[in-house]
C-alpha cells in the first residue's frame, strides 16, 4: 500500500468541480503515531460525511466506510495488541463529536485523562493502546484534501502531508514544479526548504543538474566570479576558465539558498542574468546564453528587507513567480508519524528503521515546541536511536534540546518583528561601532558578534546594509 486517496463522492467533471470548489472547514480524525510501529506512518479520515466512527483492533490498519440504515459509519481497525477488538467510538452530536469508550480492556485516554465519554475539542489527542489519534474540528480543505488518506510509504519527500490546507499548497507547488516558473521558498530554519527545492528540481524533469548556492557563504571579493565564472587570466590566480554556479546550472535548476544574504552588488548582477538569460564571466566580454530555472529560499523577511532597501524590489519580484511558505513543525504535528517513519528509515544508525516508541516517548514527541523544526526532530531521533538498547525508544532516550540552547535568532524569522535596537540605534553610530570592532577583530565577524552580544547573522546583515567591506579589515 502506498498512498490511498479515497474519493468522497462522484462528480461529472471532477477537475472542473474541484477548481470551482472553495476550501471548506471540515472535521478530521488523524492517526498521528503508531508508537509501537512508526513504520505504519499515519492517516487522516474526513468526518464531514459520517455519523459514527467505530475503532478497534485489526490485523492491519484498515478503514471502511459503510452506510447502514441511513447511518454513515467508518470502521477503523488498528493493528495494536493493546487495543481491544471493540475499543471505542466517535459519535456525531450536532456540530460536535463525542468519544465513548466501549468498556475496553486497557481504557481510552483523551489528553492523558482516562475517559468513558467526552465531547471532543479541536486538537484533542486520543490514546488508544499505543496508537495516538487526533481530532481537528475544522481544517480548511478542498474536495481532494478532504478525502481519506493513508500514508505509509515514503515517497515524494517534502511533498507528503496529512494536513489538508498544507496538502492543497503542496499540491499546487507540485504542479508549479513542472513549469519553468521561479519559486521562492519561505519559512523558518529546518522546515525543509532545501528538501523541497530538490524535489521541485526532480519534478521539473529538467535534464541539467540542480546547483545549490549558499548565498550567505559567498566571499564578497570573489562573489561575481563564483556566480558567473571567470576567464583564464581575469585576475591573479585565475589559472583556467571557470564556469561559475550559474553556468553550471544551465539546463537545470539554480537553487539560491539564503538568498536574503546576497549582497546588493551581486543582486544587481544576478538580476541582469535572470532578465537577459545570459552571463558574462569576469574578465570576459561575450555574453553566454543560459537556460535556468531558479528556486530561491530564505528564512528572512524579504518583503521587509525590500522596503528597507536591503533587497532589490525588482529582484524580489523576479524570484517570486510562486511563493510557498513552509509550515512550522508544531503547526503540522499531525504529520509526526510520517516524518518519524521517514527520518528513522533514513537514519545511519543500524536498525533505526525497526525501532518503535514507548507510549510515553510518543506522547513526548507530540508535545514539544520543535522551535528548530524537522532538523531538530531529526537530531533528537538520531541520538535516541543510538541510545536505544532494545526495540523501543524510551522517553529517557529523547534528549531535550539536542541542539543545545540554540534558538532561532529572532531577526531570521520570516514572521519575526524587526528587533527594537536595529530600528532605534543611530545608523552612523552603529556603523562606526561595527567598523571599530571589525578593525579590532581583523575582519572576524564572530568576534564582532561576541563583543556586541548579537548573532553573526545580525552582524552580517548590518555589514550588508552599511556596505562595509569586511575584506578590508582582514589582515
Ligand atoms: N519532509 C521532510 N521529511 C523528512 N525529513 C525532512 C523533511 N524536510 C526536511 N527534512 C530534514 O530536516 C532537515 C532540515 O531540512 P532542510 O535543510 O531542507 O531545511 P531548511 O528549511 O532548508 O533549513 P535552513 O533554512 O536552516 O537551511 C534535514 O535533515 C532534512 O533532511
Amino acid at each position: 500500500m502506498t498512498r490511498k486517496l479515497i474519493s468522497l463522492g462522484t462528480t461529472q467533471d471532477p477537475v472542473r468541480e474541484q477548481r470551482r470548489a472553495q476550501p471548506l472547514a471540515r472535521p478530521f480524525l488523524f492517526v498521528v503515531l503508531h508508537c509501537g510501529q512508526p513504520a505504519l506512518g499515519g492517516a487522516r479520515y474526513g468526518l464531514a460525511e459520517l455519523d459514527v466512527v467505530d475503532i478497534g483492533r485489526g490485523a492491519s490498519r484498515v478503514a471502511s466506510r459503510i452506510c447502514e440504515g441511513g447511518v454513515r459509519r467508518l470502521d477503523l481497525r488498528l493493528p495494536d495488541a493493546t487495543i481491544s477488538k471493540t475499543q471505542g467510538r466517535l459519535v456525531r452530536s450536532g456540530d460536535t463529536w463525542v468519544f465513548e469508550d466501549a468498556g475496553s480492556r486497557n481504557g481510552s485516554y483523551v489528553n492523558d485523562r482516562r475517559v468513558t465519554k467526552i465531547a471532543l475539542s479541536d486538537g484533542d489527542f486520543i490514546e488508544l493502546g499505543n496508537v495516538i489519534l487526533r481530532y481537528r474540528a475544522g481544517l480548511p480543505s478542498s474536495p481532494t484534501s478532504a478525502a481519506d488518506l493513508e500514508l505509509d510509504t515514503p515517497e515524494a519527500r517534502g511533498l507528503q502531508t496529512l494536513v489538508p490546507p498544507l496538502a492543497d499548497e503542496l499540491d499546487a507547488l507540485a504542479r508549479i514544479a513542472r513549469a519553468p516558473i521561479p519559486v521562492l521558498l519561505l519559512g523558518e530554519s529546518g522546515t525543509g526548504k532545501e528538501v523541497l527545492a530538490s524535489n521541485i528540481h526532480t519534478r521539473s524533469g529538467r535534464a541539467g543538474p540542480l546547483v545549490a548556492v549558499n548565498c550567505g557563504a559567498l566571499t564578497a571579493s570573489l562573489l561575481e566570479s563564483q556566480l558567473f565564472g571567470h576567464v583564464k587570466g581575469a585576475f591573479t590566480g585565475a589559472i583556467r576558465d571557470e564556469p561559475g554556479y550559474v553556468r553550471r546550472a544551465d539546463g537545470g535548476t539554480l537553487f539560491l539558498d539564503e538568498v536574503g544574504d546576497l549582497p546588493l552588488p551581486a543582486q544587481a548582477a544576478l538580476l541582469r542574468v535572470l532578465e537577459e538569460n545570459e552571463v558574462v564571466p569576469v574578465g570576459g566580454s561575450n555574453p553566454i546564453k543560459v537556460d535556468l530555472r531558479v528556486v530561491a529560499a530564505t528564512h528572512k523577511p524579504l518583503d521587509k528587507m525590500a522596503i528597507r532597501g536591503e533587497l532589490r524590489v525588482d529582484l524580489l519580484a523576479r524570484l517570486s513567480g510562486h511563493r510557498h511558505t513552509l509550515t512550522r513543525l508544531r503547526d503540522r504535528i499531525e504529520d509526526m508519524g510520517i516524518l518519524v517513519r521517514d527520518l528513522l528509515g533514513r537514519s545511519k544508525v543500524p536498525g533505526a528503521s525497526e525501532l518503535g516508541f514507548t507510549l510515553q516517548a510518543g506522547k513526548w514527541l507530540l508535545s514539544q515546541p520543535w522551535s528548530l523544526n524537522i532538523r531538530e526532530l531529526s537530531q533528537v531521533l538520531g541520538v535516541a536511536a543510538a541510545l536505544a538498547d532494545g526495540p523501543l525508544i524510551e522517553r529517557a532516550h529523547l534528549i531535550e534540546r539536542s541542539l543545545g540552547t540554540v534558538a532561532p535568532p529572532e531577526e531570521e524569522s520570516v514572521v519575526a518583528p524587526e528587533p527594537e535596537d536595529e530600528r532605534d540605534t543611530a545608523p552612523d553610530a552603529l556603523r562606526g561601532r561595527i567598523v571599530a570592532l571589525l578593525e579590532k577583530h581583523r575582519g572576524n565577524v564572530s568576534g564582532v558578534a561576541r563583543d556586541m552580544g548579537k548573532s553573526r547573522v545580525q552582524i552580517h546583515r548590518w555589514i550588508q546594509r552599511f556596505s562595509i567591506s569586511v575584506d578590508t579589515y582582514r589582515g
